[in-house]
């Protein structure tokens, strides 16, 4: 097997999944080098507006794709919540590794908990689907949008006038740091993840027979059919990170469960649906089919039209 030359953001949680990743291949198939090429993206160089104002889809993903197209990198290791719902021709997602915990994480300052906030508390996300889901129950705080990696959105809550931040739970766990700064995990009736949240996507070129037969070995089943659910749904609904989507499954060993949401940004709206089946694909497409009966397309365009 030749030497793996693999693309990573710089951020600290890419840099850090990305070894984790390269340390569980290296498992599976001891002989194999692998090298890691550092790629500095756009979503990394612009920090100063919000993600959705910034054009959204494949932020940090399309310039580490193209380094794959160059033969520059062979394989990169992404978010799932950060990849797409389509790929470009060419790429695929050759393992999808085991779920870490998919849930939001809530931290604030003196450990109190989301529903004790006091009233006009500020809260810092930049994510559309978190802010429309905390507002829906408590309108009376307030959204503050906060940019950054996770060890900067951490010093922003210490050093800024926020009161909380709420960062995936996953990130905060590759990281190491989960247990003593959490102040609660949100539950799915509070928030909804985010569709791949807490997933790993492997990518590579289509053709790369070699990587791709070491990568078949390293596919966790179950988080696979969850995220086909997921991303089924999200495509379907045309939807991407500039908009309230949000999109959590869990399977069985026979059935799937996904419950999906869209929102307006206000959290004013909340359109539900939770959708039970055999087929990962059919049950994504059936819940967007429900909630486009309810007028989620219209939701979703308003949301886009107002960030852009
Ligand atoms: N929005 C950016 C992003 N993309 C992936 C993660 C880490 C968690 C994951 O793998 O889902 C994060 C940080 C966050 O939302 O707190």
């Amino acid at each position: 097997m030749r030497k793996i030359i693999v693309g990573s953001r710089r951020s600290r949680l890419a840099l850090t999944q990305t070894n984790q990743v390269i340390d569980q291949l290296k498992t599976l198939s001891p002989e194999t080098e692998f090298e890691v090429k550092e790629i500095v993206t756009k979503g990394d160089r612009i920090l100063d507006v919000t993600l959705s104002k910034v054009g959204g889809k494949g932020l940090f993903v399309k310039e580490i794709e193209q380094a794959m197209f160059d033969h520059e990198i062979d394989l990169a290791v992404h978010s799932m919540k950060d990849m797409p719902a389509e790929l470009p021709e060419g790429l695929v997602i050759g393992a999808v590794p085991e779920r870490e915990d998919p849930r939001d994480a809530f931290i604030s300052k003196g450990h109190v908990k989301f529903h004790d906030l006091p009233a006009g508390s500020i809260i810092g996300t930049s994510s559309l689907r978190r802010s429309a889901q905390l507002l829906a129950v408590r309108p009376d705080i307030e959204i503050k949008w906060i940019r950054g990696n996770i060890d900067t959105r951490l010093q922003k809550l210490e050093n800024e006038e926020y009161d909380a931040i709420i960062l995936a739970a996953a990130g905060l766990a590759r990281m190491g740091w989960s247990s003593d700064i959490v102040t609660e995990f949100l539950d799915e009736g509070l928030s909804i993840p985010a569709v791949g949240q807490g997933a790993l996507a492997i990518e590579c070129r289509e053709n790369d027979t070699e990587l791709l037969n070491l990568l078949a070995k390293y596919t966790c089943e179950n988080t696979k059919k969850t995220t086909t659910a997921e991303r089924a749904f999200l495509a379907a609904v045309n939807g991407g990170c500039q908009v309230p989507v949000a999109g959590f499954a869990t399977a069985g060993d026979k059935t799937i469960s996904l419950t999906a949401l869209v929102a307006s940004p206000d959290g004013k709206t909340i359109l539900k649906e939770t959708v039970e089946g055999h087929d990962a694909e059919q049950v994504g497409l059936e819940a967007a089919r429900l909630l486009k009966e309810r007028g989620a397309v219209d939701l979703i365009e308003a949301a886009r039209a107002e960030s852009e």
